[in-house]
């Protein structure tokens, strides 16, 4: 029997990068592609073609009619997207072509161009294939088996434990395989450790390392290492223990019927910032009220750190992620006990080339709103670019609207900003650092020119879902204002104060960084920007958290400098100026003149200064010895 199936172009555009994902996504800026789409309108639409149908925490569950006659499943159609798979068939698809299937009353697949077919006989030789080429890791004596785990630097657990897991290792006995489950706890591939992690085959199936304790199935804790997953795993812990698919970098939504069962979800990620908003973001994704959280705190480590460490209290501790709309202190205060804990995290990510900024902002922290100023060409999107590129290098998952900038012209400052020098001089650099540049979450609209409000807060709604969006950059406001359906009949000013509490709104909710560019009102050159030179009322400078200028003193003097101006601050108040002293070559804003640092480098430029040429070379930095810096 030959079964086909469809892998969808996000897979593709997984497989060649993140660059291009949404751009690819949201082909030809059409709005048709993100889907339109509600739960109202899927409930709607099932019972008007008399499907059955239950509503779980994250999908919709209803008879698989895409499935061959005699193997009947279950089709999951995911509640915020409209995305739909089945585990049996292996059809997926978006929302849009189930639509027309049950149209159709799916009595064939209906194959659009953004589909392609893949062979179900393919993916199960592809299994086979992995499992010919390896051996069950319980045929392996303890004495080795401790062997492999050490080379591995995976914590050491008993042979015992682990036989129920069905690990396997090829012959070198260098690559651990963990059996990927899917909904149905069927194997759909296999996670692999070895120098590096990998998945074959690379698929979107759902499938999780997952290892089930008997007692325990309503109960379920998602860690971010295999480390971790094998530590909880052999403790007397009762629940099914989970690893992410990709750590704290994103859940994609084909995960989350494989988490659908799951009266109880408790997320121990790590304590640093990015994990601590990862478990939140991921909570929000999962239904909020079925998770709990283990807080980071001086008290306790992640369970591979520190194995003989009480799990189970610790795991009894964990916080619910559910707030209610009425709340006192006494359920806030452990929240502001964990705050005050990590007051560090709590200030945000840190730039690596503005430490100015993070002195005064103190860190770039999820859920605020940043709009940023200055005169036309003063280089907003230049210093927008490089801000966003440092976060982004720390794995802050983007969203840039650039409505102004074609795409291919943003990415390309951004490569250069990157990379430290022009590489129009160096093409033979390219492709070494465009595969760098593929590997950062960063993911463009492909939005250009005038776009109502609605359009791109759809589109900015998808990607966060989609993508776990932690920054989006709109730049500029003035692109939403032409054609805002809604506000027809208001003012320019009202029209810009409603597209900024638009993003404010979606800020707060989804606990995610705006940043907009808005142009000034026209001013005189000779004078300085204010807060209420913002173009519009004063809306957007109210509902700001931070608000930047760029103040270009070059327009009015010969020496005059150009610097960036923090005019508010409403997490610690600090207000102050950057100098903005831009480096051509490497269109940075970073500070070049660093003092003497023993056993640092050159924090702000991150270029790979092994692989240049001499005359690439900072001067000031010493070759034979780049760990120290030099001072002028
Ligand atoms: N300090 C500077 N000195 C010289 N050139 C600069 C400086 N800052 C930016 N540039 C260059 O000026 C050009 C315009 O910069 P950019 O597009 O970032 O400005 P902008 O403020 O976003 O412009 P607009 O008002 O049109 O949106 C770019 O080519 C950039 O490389």
């Amino acid at each position: 029997m030959l079964v086909t199936f469809r892998v969808k172009v996000a897979t593709l555009s997984r497989r060649y990068g993140n660059l291009y994902s949404v751009t690819r996504h949201f082909k030809n800026a059409s709005i048709e592609d993100v889907p339109e789409v509600s739960q109202a309108l899927i409930k709607r639409i099932f019972r008007s073609n008399n499907m059955k149908f239950e509503e779980g925490y994250t999908c919709f569950t209803t008879d698989c009619h895409l499935c061959h006659h005699n193997m009947k499943s279950t089709l999951y159609v995911n509640k915020t997207t409209g995305s739909y798979m089945c585990p049996k068939c292996k059809h997926s698809g978006e929302w849009s072509s189930l639509e027309s299937l049950i149209s159709k009353k799916m009595k064939k697949p209906n194959l659009s161009n953004d589909e392609i077919l893949v062979n179900l006989s393919k993916f199960e030789d592809d299994i086979r294939s992995i499992q010919n080429s390896t051996e069950p890791l319980s045929e392996l004596n303890e004495d080795s088996l401790h062997k492999v785990f050490k080379k591995l630097k995976l914590p050491i657990i008993a042979k015992s434990e682990l036989n129920p897991l069905n690990l396997r290792i090829n012959c070198d006995l260098n690559e651990l395989y963990f059996p990927l489950e899917d909904v149905n706890s069927e194997i759909v591939g296999y996670k692999i450790l070895g120098n590096e992690l990998t998945t074959k085959p690379n698929s979107n199936y759902g499938g999780l390392v997952k290892g089930t304790k008997p007692k325990s199935k309503d109960t379920a804790i998602l860690v971010e290492n295999l480390a971790d997953f094998l530590v909880l795993y052999a403790s007397d812990v009762n629940a099914t223990i989970i690893c992410l698919p990709n750590g704290t970098k994103n859940l994609p939504q084909y995960y989350l019927p494989s988490l659908e069962k799951y009266k109880k979800i408790i997320l121990w990620l790590g304590s640093e910032i990015q994990s601590w908003n990862a478990a939140k973001k991921f909570g929000r994704k999962l239904g909020e009220k079925r998770c709990l959280c283990v807080q980071p705190c001086a008290k306790h480590v992640l369970p591979h750190l520190n194995p003989s460490q009480d799990l189970k209290f610790i795991i009894s501790n964990a916080q619910s992620l559910w707030h209610k709309s009425i709340t006192n202190f006494a359920s806030l205060r452990q929240d502001v006990l964990s705050d005050l804990q990590n007051i560090d995290q709590v200030q945000g990510i840190r730039w690596k080339r503005f430490p100015t900024l993070n002195k005064i902002l103190k860190g770039h922290r999820l859920g605020e709103l940043t709009v940023i100023t200055g005169p036309t060409g003063s280089g907003k999107t230049t210093f927008i670019s490089e801000y966003s590129l440092d976060l982004a290098m720390q794995g802050v998952n983007t969203l840039w609207g650039s409505f102004e900038i074609r795409n291919a012209r943003l990415a390309r400052t951004m490569l250069q900003q990157m990379v430290g020098f022009p590489l129009e001089q160096h093409l033979e650099y390219f492709d070494e650092w465009a595969d760098k540049f593929e590997q950062l979450p960063i993911y463009y609209m492909t939005f250009h020119g005038q776009q109502t409000v609605k359009v791109v807060m759809e589109a900015v709604e998808h990607a966060s879902y989609v993508h776990d969006i932690n920054h989006v950059i709109i730049d500029n406001l003035q692109f939403m204002m032409g054609i805002t359906e809604e506000h027809k009949h208001m003012d320019r000013f009202w029209k810009q104060d409603a597209i900024v509490a638009a993003f404010r709104t979606f800020a707060t909710k989804k606990n995610c960084h705006v940043t907009l560019v808005i142009h000034p009102r026209k001013e005189k050159t000779d004078e300085e920007l204010t807060t209420s030179s913002i173009f519009g009322g004063a809306k957007a400078s109210q509902e700001a958290d931070n608000v930047l200028l760029i103040q270009d003193k070059r327009l009015t003097g010969p020496r005059g400098k150009k610097y960036l101006q923090i005019a508010k601050n409403r997490y610690s108040g600090d207000l102050g100026v950057m100098p903005l002293d831009f480096d051509k070559n490497s269109l940075s804003y970073a500070p070049k003149k660093k003092k003497k640092v023993e056993g640092t480098l050159l924090e702000s430029v991150p270029t790979d200064y092994a692989k240049l040429e001499p005359q690439l070379l900072p001067q000031n930095l010493d070759r034979n010895n780049p760990k120290i810096v030099v001072v002028e």
